[in-house]
């Protein structure tokens, strides 16, 4: 820990007395969530994965953009033919300068030789200019897509799955693979034209004298070897931080989040924030710090046993030259040839490790879309029938992952259609869980779940979403406008009749429009020419959506904690109206609002605990009664 990250929150604490905070939790990504991809992986068999990350690469591009991809193989074989055709040019150039004659007349017999190496030289540059265009027509579309097939992937994920250990830190790992997809095309499209260049000049320099090739080889294998240790070590450094980095994003969301600006200041967190955001920072550096020397023995060596080998090579060159082996003229041409084939070679080591580097990171990104395919829901693919009438909860089990005991423990019910359900209980008693089970948001462990009759493991989930509307707890204040805030995305063809019509529900009318824009103001203070809302005019918001969708099964979490006395009762008789057309459920600590209920169901220890009329409840002598007596009493 650095000495400049702990003064402010030395100092505060210091001036109130209170100890100095501890560092935050160090978290690593692997151990049993996860399996390095390269503990295990040989160096041939890191090697080996080019050919396969080349060739997805040309897939997705493939599928992306024919014609670009056609384009960049066509400048490709231009840029290897250029290469080739220059250095037999060369050749002839080099024979004629170097032959008999006066110097002009050399130089006359050459200049044929020297024009085609132009128009090879140009062909060359054209062709790379033209792949750059074709790779900036694939590039931004093939990001978008594994973009887009991530989040998609992450959409599906059922629910309780997002709570598994190490979702996050997969998923964060997989994020890596989307900022390399930037350069997948990039570093394939020169490490192929470094391929055709370096058959081609080596073709040439091997006609030449056999000798210089393996010469030259020996001079850039370390090189290439060295690169690849390089990526190994940079993507261990990288692997052993997604954990802190993970943590690290999320706290720096919340930190610097204005909506969460009050509560930072008044309950002066920005000294520990700041403090914890540095020490996760350092301890993400110290890590990449910590290899910096061993990545300076790779890249020292490597050039060390390269440069050997490099100076044999043109040590080779002066020999066989001094010897009458080969002419000054084809000297000077393998002078040339070894520069291309070195040029190529370094090239082709530099993009080959790369795309080496790129693939790890892919293969993260592959193996978090397996886990959320296999994480996907696996239900059936039945519609539920007819307008909802009735769920029934047997012997339901739910425990969350990592969790010893049951959230929901063997709970049984029936909730019809016309019917209020209240559920209360105190803090973590599982009316939350028992509701995401009732809307089929969770599957049960044991016990069924029954929507008409209908066990819900058996049915399409989204055909039962499109029967519900939910207020949760903690709600989306969505950066869009009031109107997509109602609609989410699913404007009706009543158009904004039926989005005031929810708007006045929930008695929001007057706010909306006093609003800049009526129901097109954008909601988002952060951007440009936002508005925003009181707590308590989300919470109605929220309530607009669930009513706007005109739900079969209504479940309400929580759904005035934020509001006024007005607002409440304005929300409550408007439940009790739709009450009939609908199943409702109603999670509240607000005793007195489950008058409205039909039945109220008391949560303990995730079990039923009593159940009742509310009046037979606040008469009953049981938890009801003891919470109820408590809330009155102050
Ligand atoms: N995502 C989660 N991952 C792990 N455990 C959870 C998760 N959500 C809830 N739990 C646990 O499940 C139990 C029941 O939680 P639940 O949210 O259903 O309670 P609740 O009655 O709605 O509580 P509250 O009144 O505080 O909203 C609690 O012990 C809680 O710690």
């Amino acid at each position: 820990m650095s000495a400049t990250s702990r003064p402010e929150a030395t100092s505060r604490a210091v001036g109130t007395g209170r100890v100095p905070p501890p560092p935050p939790a160090e978290l690593r990504y692997g151990g049993k969530f996860s399996k390095n991809p390269l503990e295990e992986a040989a160096f041939a068999a890191m090697v080996r994965r080019l050919p396969a990350v080349l060739s997805r690469t040309a897939r997705m591009a493939w599928a992306i953009d024919r014609r670009a991809v056609l384009l960049l193989a066509g400048c490709q074989l231009a840029v290897g033919v250029g290469a080739a055709v220059q250095l037999t040019a060369t050749a002839h150039a080099m024979r004629s300068v170097f032959g008999a004659g006066p110097v002009p007349d050399r130089l006359h017999q050459a200049l044929p030789a020297l024009l085609v190496i132009a128009v090879a030289a140009m062909t060359g540059r054209a062709a790379t200019a033209l792949s750059s265009y074709a790779d900036g027509r694939i590039t931004p579309l093939l990001t978008t897509e594994a973009d887009s097939t991530l989040v998609e992937a992450v959409c599906r994920i059922e629910a309780a799955a997002r709570a598994e250990d190490g979702c996050a830190d997969r998923q964060e790992a997989a994020e890596m693979g989307v900022v390399r997809s930037h350069f997948m095309i990039q570093d394939a499209t020169r490490l192929t034209a470094a391929v055709i260049r370096m058959v081609t000049a080596s073709g040439v320099l091997t006609v030449l004298h056999p000798l210089l090739l393996p010469l030259l080889l020996l001079a850039v294998v370390p090189a290439g070897v060295g690169a690849v240790l390089h990526a190994r070590v940079t993507y261990e450094t990288h692997y052993a931080n997604v954990g802190d980095r993970n943590v690290r994003q999320n706290l720096r969301g919340w930190a610097t989040s204005a909506k969460f600006t009050d509560e930072i200041r008044a309950n002066t967190m920005t000294g520990y924030l700041n403090f914890w955001y540095r020490s996760i920072s350092e301890r993400i550096d110290a890590r990449t710090l910590a290899v910096a020397p061993r990545m300076l023995r790779i890249v020292l060596c490597s050039s060390a046993i390269g440069g050997v080998f490099l100076v044999a090579t043109w040590a080779a060159l002066a020999w066989l030259v001094s010897t009458g082996r080969i002419e000054p003229a084809i000297a000077g041409t393998a002078v040339v040839a070894v520069q291309t084939t070195l040029a190529a070679l370094s090239q082709l080591v530099t993009n080959g490790a790369a795309m080496f580097h790129t693939s790890l990171y892919l293969a993260d990104m592959d193996s978090f879309l397996d886990y959320a395919a296999e994480r996907a829901p696996k239900r059936g693919e039945s519609a539920v029938a007819g307008p909802l009438a009735e769920i029934r909860v047997e012997e339901a089990v739910y425990r969350y992952p990592g969790k010893e005991r049951p959230a929901v423990d063997g709970v049984s019910l029936t909730v019809r259609r016309g019917e209020i359900l209240a559920l209360v209980g105190e803090n973590g008693s599982g009316k939350s869980t028992l509701s995401r089970l009732l809307a089929g948001i969770f599957l049960a462990d044991k016990g069924k779940v029954r929507w008409n009759g209908r066990d819900v493991t058996g049915l399409d989930p989204d055909s039962l979403w499109n029967l519900s509307g939910l207020v949760p707890q903690s709600f989306a204040q969505w950066p869009l406008s009031v109107r997509d805030n109602v609609t989410l995305g699913q404007p009706r063809e009543e158009g904004d009749g039926l989005v005031w019509e929810a708007v006045d529900a929930v008695g929001l009318t007057g706010a909306v429009e006093e609003l800049p824009a009526g129901l097109d103001t954008l909601l988002a203070r952060e951007l440009w020419g936002g508005s925003e809302l009181s707590g308590g005019q989300w919470q109605r918001l929220a309530c607009a959506r669930a009513l706007y969708r005109k739900a079969g099964l209504l479940i309400l979490d929580e759904p005035t904690s934020e509001m006024d006395a007005r607002g409440e009762h304005t929300i409550l008789r408007k439940i009790r109206a739709l009450a009939g057309d609908c199943v409702t459920v109603v999670v509240t600590h607000q005793l007195v609002n489950t008058k409205i209920a039909d039945r109220i169901l008391v949560m303990e220890h995730g079990r039923i605990a009593e159940q009742g009329t509310y009046d037979q409840l606040a008469a009953g002598g049981g938890l009801f009664a003891e919470l109820l007596a408590l809330s009155t009493n102050r």
